[in-house]
């Protein structure tokens, strides 16, 4: 028999479903994400650590989980909402399903949420704090778990994610990135081992001196969960790097480098999310589909105040997407061009990096 799982939202909204995954009761700010494929990636993602995530595709779990697409060593996301749930998944693949993996990672699952009528919900009010329970806990106490519970905004979620030891890949490469791992992708490091270049990953709050005693070629500001406003100690860091070394940034990387710089941060009302999200390059006027996933955004008018110059806009909203800098070799995107989940369009970028150093 199947249980009840129940989801409530901090607007009073309590919806019931049926629940799969662990029998627990997580907190977590919920949101949408748009991506058609991709659910173990962007479940293993590091920078939905404190989220809830929903998917807008109907049918999840179909083509099971392989540790191969793993982004990270677990489960990030602290639940998942679903249309539907596939329980007998077909892939020549996957080791297990998507329900054993939730169980695996003690996360729960809910299943036949109207998550058409909730992404709108979302669209309207804004991504909203909620709680998720897989067990017996009456509708006034679940909303009270969501209410109770502090705003993203207001803690940090780096510390819990990044690196606690400093660790090298790649051996005998020619170039080697040093990337402070504020909560990193597999497909971030693998992106610089597949063009040849050595990676090594230290902790978020590695001071610039530690990071110059391994004579890295650039430095790698990698994608992480929640405000970026909180992450002085890497903000700190890239201060003191940005004119030693050629520097990049992917999603909180870039708001980081921003900040660093300036530049002003602020909460989207819901965020990008997903595998398809249209981005335009203002010097070439070439347009990508991107992958995404952030609930922050640099504000593209505080950037005139500062020495960096707008690259790239969204076509959906016109927030900013890419920078460069004045003078420094500096290079930026707001998206994710290691994708997994989501499209290689911006797979070249790895290619520009590497000029970028090598010119250096
Ligand atoms: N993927 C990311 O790096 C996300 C950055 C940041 N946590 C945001 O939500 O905007």
């Amino acid at each position: 028999m199947v249980k009840e799982a129940k989801i409530a939202l901090e607007d009073g909204t309590v919806l019931k479903g049926e629940a799969f995954g662990y029998e627990t009761t997580n907190v977590g700010e919920v949101v949408f994400s748009t991506g058609m494929t991709g659910y173990t990636e962007s479940l293993t993602d590091p920078s939905f650590k404190g989220e809830i995530l929903m998917s807008t595709y109907p049918l999840e779990g179909n083509y099971g989980v392989d540790e191969d697409w793993y982004q990270s060593d677990k489960i990030q996301t602290e639940g998942f909402i679903v249309r539907e749930l596939c329980r007998k998944p077909s892939c020549f693949g996957a080791d297990k399903s998507l329900d054993e993996f939730l169980k695996e990672f003690e996360i729960p699952g809910i299943s036949g949420i109207d998550t058409r009528a909730l992404t709108l919900k979302i669209r309207e009010f804004g991504s909203m704090k909620g709680a998720l329970t897989t067990e017996n806990i009456a509708d006034d106490e679940l909303l009270k778990l969501a209410r109770a519970q502090p705003n993203i905004q207001d803690i940090d979620l780096v510390p819990k994610v990044s690196t606690k030891e400093i660790k090298k890949y790649g051996e005998d490469m020619d170039l080697n990135v040093a990337l402070i791992d504020c909560g990193v992708k597999k497909n971030i490091i693998q992106g610089f081992l597949d063009k040849g270049m050595g990676v090594t990953l230290f902790p978020y709050d590695t001071p610039s001196d530690k990071i110059m005693d391994y004579d890295p070629n650039g430095l790698m500001v990698s994608c992480g969960p929640g405000n970026p406003e909180r992450n002085l100690k890497t903000i700190d860091t890239i201060q003191k790097l940005s004119n030693k070394l050629p520097i990049f940034g992917i999603c909180m990387g870039q708001q980081v480098i921003a900040k660093s710089f300036g530049a002003k941060i602020f909460k989207m009302k819901f965020g990008h999310r997903g595998a398809n999200q249209p981005v335009k390059d203002l010097v070439t006027g070439n347009v990508f589909i991107t992958s995404q996933n952030h609930g922050f955004s640099v504000d593209a008018d505080s950037l005139k105040d500062t020495p960096l110059n707008l690259t790239q806009v969204n076509l959906n909203d016109g927030t900013p997407e890419g920078f460069s800098h004045d003078e420094l070799v500096l290079r930026c995107v707001q998206y994710h061009p290691e994708a997994g989940p989501g499209p290689n369009d911006t797979r070249f970028i790895y290619d520009e990096f590497k000029e970028m150093m090598d010119t250096y």
